[in-house]
């Protein structure tokens, strides 16, 4: 499978009390992958929701991807997102097997990005390129070395980090597959908007090479 589109993020503070529409909302109008991502050490609730959107995921033909845990991506067979500090790749390429879907962040550097490669991530993410109302914080990343990055790489290439449909266009045309966006997708008034927007994101990386 071609990892190229948009990746979707959820934001459990964000989809309060509207969660499952605005993912379903989103799956309407495609996405490549989804990522369940809730900092809360909620166990069970995370199980709970995790096991939703697999059903909804499934419905759509979307992979999940679980962020931070590779135990319950496990216990669901879908893929994971580890951080830099999430603990290393290649045990977790072990648990979830070959053809799981496990993404690595790299923040803006490419030796990281080579190592979990080695490791046998599916792909790569630099950040964050924009201002994050989600994860102010986050290292920042430039398009210069997006598009170093793309030169030395194989392996599919996710960017984020405050994007939104006005500012993603040059990250398509300096190397980006895989578009991750929370608030930029999920931070619309209504499930219609939510559906466009998802639309417009994949319309940006069809249209290119
Ligand atoms: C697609 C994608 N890229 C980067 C991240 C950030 O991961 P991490 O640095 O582990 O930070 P948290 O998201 O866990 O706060 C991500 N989740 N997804
Ligand atoms: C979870 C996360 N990681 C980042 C990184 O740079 O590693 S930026 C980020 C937040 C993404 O949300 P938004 O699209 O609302 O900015
Ligand atoms: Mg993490």
């Amino acid at each position: 499978m071609k990892l190229r589109g948009l990746y979707a993020i959820t934001d459990s503070q964000l989809l309060a009390g509207k969660f499952l529409a605005y993912v379903e909302a989103a799956l309407d109008g495609g996405v490549t992958l989804l990522q369940y991502r809730d900092k809360s050490s909620d166990e069970a609730r995370r199980l709970r929701e995790a096991e939703k959107l697999h059903k909804l995921c499934s419905r759509y033909k979307t992979q999940l991807i679980i962020n931070d845990d590779a135990e319950l991506a496990a216990r669901l067979g879908v893929g994971v997102h580890l951080g830099q500090t999430d603990g290393p790749l290649t045990p977790a390429r072990s648990l979830l097997g070959r053809h799981a879907i496990i993404g690595s962040t790299c923040h803006d550097q490419i030796e990281l990005a080579e190592q979990a490669a080695k490791e046998g991530a599916s792909y790569v993410a630099f950040g964050r390129f924009f201002n994050s109302t989600t994860k102010p914080g986050a290292p920042a990343a430039t398009v210069e070395m997006l598009a170093q990055a793309r030169t030395r790489l194989q392996l599919p290439i996710c960017v984020i980090g405050g994007i939104t449909l006005d500012n993603a266009e040059p990250l398509v045309a300096h190397g980006a597959d895989l578009l991750a966006v929370v608030h930029g997708l999920f931070g619309a008034e209504t499930t219609q908007e939510v559906t466009r927007r998802a639309r417009a994101f994949n319309d940006l990386l069809k249209y290119s090479v």
